[in-house]
């Protein structure tokens, strides 16, 4: 039987009851708003049983300082949210007390105030923008036909996931609509028309970007709060472009919070965003760690070729572990994943990255959360934000983190909240600066000796996989090319380098039969020698010996020094001699180039200026400008001035036209080479397709960052050959200037 309709009285008393509850909210705030810049913390909490809202004089109870939810100035509505039995599972099912960045951002964001906020990972930043932004719009009485609100940017499709579960649990009391605005699921033409009703929307910057551009009428003009979650990502050069597109279409009056464990400081980050007298809440700053308490942290040194035997026995030493690790990129993970999985280690597999169906990637998210007994292989992709709710017991990074923010992030992933949790990172030793850098970033990390009698080596296991199954193969080239150049395009030279890494090894622990050519490393090997051109000796190896082999040599023998960590660490205090060494080492490897040959035949502008010396038909010496002079004169030295003027002018007209020739020649040669190096170029780019877009975890959500990648490459190359143009045009200046001085001296 459907329910009689309210009557219109009944209606309008909700009505009036309601606008009168709002009325009291915004008094409370008002009247209790906590001075700007102060820190709620700071205050006590309010005496136990005291009473909280309106007080029996008419004045309002402090809600700065606060410890519980229920003595917030929030609605009914959002309180019922924060103990519902409906939400789906218990951990969410009852949120009393406050964390500490709630007690310190919520009395600030409550009152409309743009606030930053900084804390620990798994501290509970999401409770602190998601009961704003309720309130904001509850108390704006807002409604569908009031379109967008609130606009929530992650930087992640399943982080926006995550968020948008947790909004709809605590909101579920409300009217709201909101939507889920990411890439590569949802049909987009829906979306477009059902997105100008909903209140708020949370999304990927990428997918709101493309609303904005291609919606009709979209329209975020009455929009109240935007709020950055993992600001420091999103604000980064990555997302640069499509943020501050957004941005722009965005009103200024608003008001905008931005949360991370790792937060920007940048003032032109900011200012980007327009932010008015913003709050900054950091509420860890303080503490000892910049991680979570109850998070163990090890680091093991593992050379690079041993690093999948450590990863499996890992594996099947913790079986009854829900454990996530981390590689550097997607062809990585699916090669670890599909190997391991046909070596049945006895433990659920999982992979999940950027070049995922979104669907699977959901999916995939969604099952590792309920198991409790699981391993999932990574990217980045899950390094922020995800709280994986059957809580994960270990994080192990197989391959360095880019930065201490992408570690931090990364360990989060465990320790959440109140429980426990452990990592390990394993690290190179030539990586071994990346744990000073942990260290002097507050990161308590251990470092443990990794237990050789206990490895499990699977090299000759994968090896027979390769043999058996083709396709694997062929994956485990691409896992391979991708690492090297994933670790060639790291920012941190201090931590990363190429160069160091033992390349026929690690190839044979992949498995992989013979080691797989990789271009930019034999280019990046040829320029390091070239740099070194001042310590070369005269090269004696053969032509046709391969560059790569050579060097690789040395460089192993760098790398394989020490093997126990004390060592290694050691071993790092003089990497600033070992880089200098090991470039002659390279050096004394390489073929002679052509470079070096033809610098060795530039005319040397630096030497002082000579005089000209003409010999006659027996070779004997004449003195300058005896061709012109006058035969006359007997001793042939009495010159007539008129020839000798005449003579210098044909002389520098030849010059002139000489020089015409030789730069026109020059240019047809440069733009040859130019060619040449772009077909090459394409070429290559065919031959290794998967690499070029395979390096970050985050992929998919990000198609500008792949564009500026590739356009980078070009951009690079583009360079080279201007300063190589730059430097050519430099020398036949010089040489002009020195034939001029040659000539000027025979006056
Ligand atoms: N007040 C609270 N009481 C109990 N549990 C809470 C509270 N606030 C948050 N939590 C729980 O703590 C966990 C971590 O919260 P959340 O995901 O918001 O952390 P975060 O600070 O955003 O982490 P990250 O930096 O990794 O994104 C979640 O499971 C959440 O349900």
């Amino acid at each position: 039987m459907r329910k009689p309709k309210p009557s219109k009285q009944f209606r309008k008393q909700q009505r009036d009851s309601e606008l009168d509850k709002i009325n009291l909210l915004n008094s409370w705030i008002q009247s209790q708003k906590p001075d700007s810049g102060s820190n709620p913390m700071s205050l006590p909490p309010l005496p136990k049983n005291s009473p909280v809202g309106r007080l029996a004089d008419g004045t309002f109870s402090r809600y700065a300082g606060v410890v519980r939810f229920d003595q917030l100035p929030i609605s009914k509505k959002t309180k019922d949210g924060l103990i519902s039995k409906k939400t789906q599972d218990e951990l969410h099912s009852k949120f009393v007390s406050m964390t500490k960045i709630q007690r310190a951002s919520l009395p600030h964001a409550l009152c409309g105030r743009d606030v930053l906020g900084a804390a620990k990972t798994g501290s509970g930043k999401t409770l602190a923008f998601i009961i704003p932004v309720l309130e904001k719009l509850h108390r704006e009485r807002w409604g569908t036909e009031d379109g967008v609100g609130s606009i929530i940017i992650s930087p992640t499709r399943e982080l926006a996931g995550q968020i948008f579960g947790v909004l709809n649990a605590i909101g579920e009391h409300h009217r709201f609509s909101a939507g889920l605005l990411i890439g590569g699921g949802g049909d987009v033409a829906i979306e477009k028309e059902c997105v100008n009703k909903l209140n708020i929307l949370i999304c990927t910057p990428g997918r709101l970007l493309q609303h904005m551009d291609e919606t009709p009428n979209f329209d975020c003009s009455q929009m109240q709060v935007l709020v950055l979650d993992e600001a420091d990502r999103i604000l980064d050069s990555g997302f640069k472009k499509e943020v501050n597109a957004i941005i722009s279409q965005l009103p200024k009056r608003r008001q905008t919070m931005l949360f991370s464990a790792t937060q920007t400081k940048s003032v032109q980050d900011l200012a980007r965003l327009s932010l008015k007298d913003p709050e900054y809440i950091s509420v860890h700053e303080e503490s000892v760690t910049a991680t979570p308490t109850l998070l163990k942290q090890t680091v093991m040194i593992v050379p690079l070729d041993q690093k999948l035997d450590m990863l499996w026995t890992f594996i099947k030493r913790h079986l009854q572990s829900k454990t996530l690790v981390f590689l550097s990129s997607c062809k990585q993970v699916k090669f670890v994943f599909e190997v391991f999985k046909k070596l049945h280690p006895g433990i659920p597999l999982k992979c999940l990255h950027g070049r995922m169906k979104q669907e699977k990637r959901m999916a995939i998210y969604s099952e590792f959360c309920e198991e409790k007994r699981s391993v999932l292989f990574s990217t980045d992709v899950a390094a922020r934000g995800l709280d994986f709710n059957k809580a994960v017991d270990w994080v192990v990074q197989v391959d360095c983190p880019e930065n201490v923010a992408s570690y931090i992030h990364r360990v989060g992933r465990t320790a959440r909240y109140n429980s426990v949790g452990k990592s390990v990172l394993f690290l190179l030793p030539s990586e071994t600066m990346m744990h000073e850098k942990l260290k002097a970033a507050k990161v308590p990390v251990h470092c443990q000796k990794p237990r050789k009698e206990l490895l499990q080596p699977v090299s000759s296991l994968l090896a027979s996989l390769l043999v058996k199954y083709p396709e694997l193969q062929q994956r485990a080239q691409r896992a391979f090319v991708t690492y090297l150049r994933s670790i060639h395009l790291q920012k941190d030279k201090e931590i990363f380098d190429v160069l160091k890494l033992p390349i026929d090894e690690y190839s044979a622990s992949l498995g992989l039969p013979m080691t797989p050519k990789i271009r930019f490393l034999n280019q990046k090997i040829k320029s390091k020698a070239v740099a070194t051109k001042s310590i070369l000796v005269e090269p004696e190896v053969p032509k046709k010996e391969n560059v790569f082999e050579g060097s690789r040599k040395k460089i192993d023998t760098i790398v394989f020094k020490d093997e126990e960590i004390e060592n290694d660490l050691l071993h790092v205090a003089d990497t600033s001699n070992e880089g200098d060494v090991k470039s002659a080492e390279i050096g004394e490897l390489m073929p002679a180039t052509r470079l070096l040959k033809k610098k060795k035949l530039k005319i040397n502008t630096h030497r002082p200026l000579g005089s000209r010396v003409v010999f006659d038909d027996e070779g004997n010496t004449l003195p300058p400008l005896a061709r012109i002079a006058d035969p006359q004169s007997g001793n042939g030295t009495l010159i007539d001035p008129e020839q000798k003027a005449e003579y210098y002018k044909r002389m520098r007209e030849d010059l002139k036209k000489a020089d015409k020739e030789d730069k026109l020649v020059e240019r047809q040669r440069l733009r040859d080479k130019k060619f040449k190096q772009k077909m090459k170029w394409k070429a290559g780019n065919e031959e290794e397709e998967d690499n070029q877009d395979d390096t970050s975890g985050s992929e998919g959500d990000e198609p500008i960052n792949r564009r500026h990648k590739k356009s980078k490459i070009y951009f690079d190359s583009d360079s080279d050959e201007g300063q190589r143009k730059e430097a050519s045009r430099r020398q036949t200046e010089d040489q002009e200037e020195l034939a001029l001085k040659l000539l000027q001296s025979m006056h």
